[in-house]
């Protein structure tokens, strides 16, 4: 049996089967557990592969309204400051272009297309997953320049893909593609998150608790306020699996792919993984690293007038590029601003570019199908609906 994993942002106050039923109606053919993820790494290069414990959420309400990315540019900056300009029109993006917000490197370019689906039969304000625009950005290598990567690595003649030999990528979820999600959250609910994730790590350090507190490259929070909680189970359950089910229904069934339908009234656990915020200060950085999962979301919480944008950002590199050869000369930079999430393959190597000066906050979180975990469901009564 296959489970479904959400490794997510809430503390037990979250557990409800609501999440269940809903990744059952998903899934329609599905049983699906959610389990969190044990561990954070820091600055070092880390594993995650450790063992996962068994959490079980629920998500609820909407956000999200107009388009807000930033480009990488510092002469996007008025003198105050003050937020970079907004994209607001598509001539940025032409489907081959790339866009301020995508730094390429010498040995990987990125082609990003926008999509925006008009549906007028939903009506809602906020973030609305039928009609949403997201940006899908492919990775894609310069093969002249594959010099910079490893003589282990070689070009596919079909497309052009950097792949070791040994690997085969190209039945992943989002193959060497990212999706940019736009508005995921307010600027108001970043800064509110922000806030939490400080006084927190304040009082982490009073107590001189958690590892998070010795170099502030990363820390886990767990008893975030509860209008804090809210608006994180609002990002997985209204927009990201939203999201996924509506606009990208290969990956929605790939995940989803062999499950059963997840009996009601079953007992929900929360243990540990509680949300995740990843604070860098001037010097630190995520090195190269896979998150081993199916898909992951990163979301900037802070603008990026807060740090110099040769810094920051979320780097990626084609799949197939371990980790060991993932290296500041190739790869593909995202600076998306506050507010807009980064939905990824967790397998594909990525890093939390170092900081140079000033503070960056990400949220992180991701969702996964184990298919080793042995989930007994005879064990549950079915109470709602005996
Ligand atoms: O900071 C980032 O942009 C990346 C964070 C990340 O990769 C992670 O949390 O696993
Ligand atoms: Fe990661």
């Amino acid at each position: 049996m296959r489970t479904l994993k959400v490794f997510t942002l809430g503390s037990s106050r979250f557990c409800s089967t609501t999440l269940l039923q809903r990744l059952a109606s998903y899934s329609r053919n599905s049983k699906s557990m959610i389990q969190s993820h044990p561990h954070r790494g820091g600055k070092q290069k880390f594993d995650r592969k450790s063992s996962a414990t068994i959490v079980l959420l629920s998500f609820s309400t909407t956000i999200a309204t107009s388009l807000c990315l930033s480009p990488t540019s510092n002469e996007a900056y008025n003198e105050k400051g003050n937020a970079p300009q907004q994209f607001t029109q598509d001539d940025n993006i032409d489907g081959i272009n790339t866009p301020g917000w995508v730094k390429e490197s010498k040995s990987t370019k990125a082609k990003c297309s926008i999509h925006h689906t008009e549906d007028t039969s939903v009506k809602s304000e906020k973030f609305n997953a039928m009609k949403s625009k997201f940006y899908e950005v492919r990775l894609e290598s310069f093969p002249d320049q594959m010099k910079v990567c490893d003589r282990k690595l070689h070009i596919e003649d079909t497309n052009d893909l950097v792949q070791t030999d040994e690997v085969d990528t190209s039945n992943q979820l989002l193959h060497n593609t990212l999706i940019v999600l736009p508005d995921l959250l307010s600027t108001e609910e970043c800064e509110m998150l922000v806030q939490d994730a400080e006084r927190i790590l304040e009082e982490k350090k009073r107590n001189n608790i958690g590892k998070g507190v010795k170099t502030e490259s990363w820390t886990i929070y767990s008893s975030f306020e509860s209008r804090c909680q809210k608006v994180m189970k609002r990002i997985l359950e209204n927009v990201v699996l939203d999201f996924i089910e509506a606009r990208l229904p290969q990956v929605d069934r790939l995940l989803f792919r062999d499950h059963e339908v997840i009996p009601k009234g079953m007992p929900m656990e929360y243990y540990w993984d509680d949300p995740v915020v990843i604070k860098y200060k001037a010097g630190n950085m995520l090195a190269p690293h896979t998150d081993d999962r199916d898909l992951t979301i990163v979301v900037p919480l802070n603008p990026l007038r807060d740090f110099p944008l040769d810094g920051g950002g979320t780097r990626f590199w084609i799949e197939g590029t371990t980790p060991e050869l993932a290296d500041d000369d190739s790869g593909v930079s995202l600076k998306p601003n506050c507010g807009s999430g980064i939905l990824f393959n967790g397998n594909i190597t990525h890093s939390g570019n170092s900081v140079v000066e000033g503070t960056r906050f990400v949220l992180m979180t991701s969702i996964t199908l184990d298919e080793d975990d042995e989930v007994d469901y005879d064990e549950y009564d079915d109470e709602e609906n005996p």
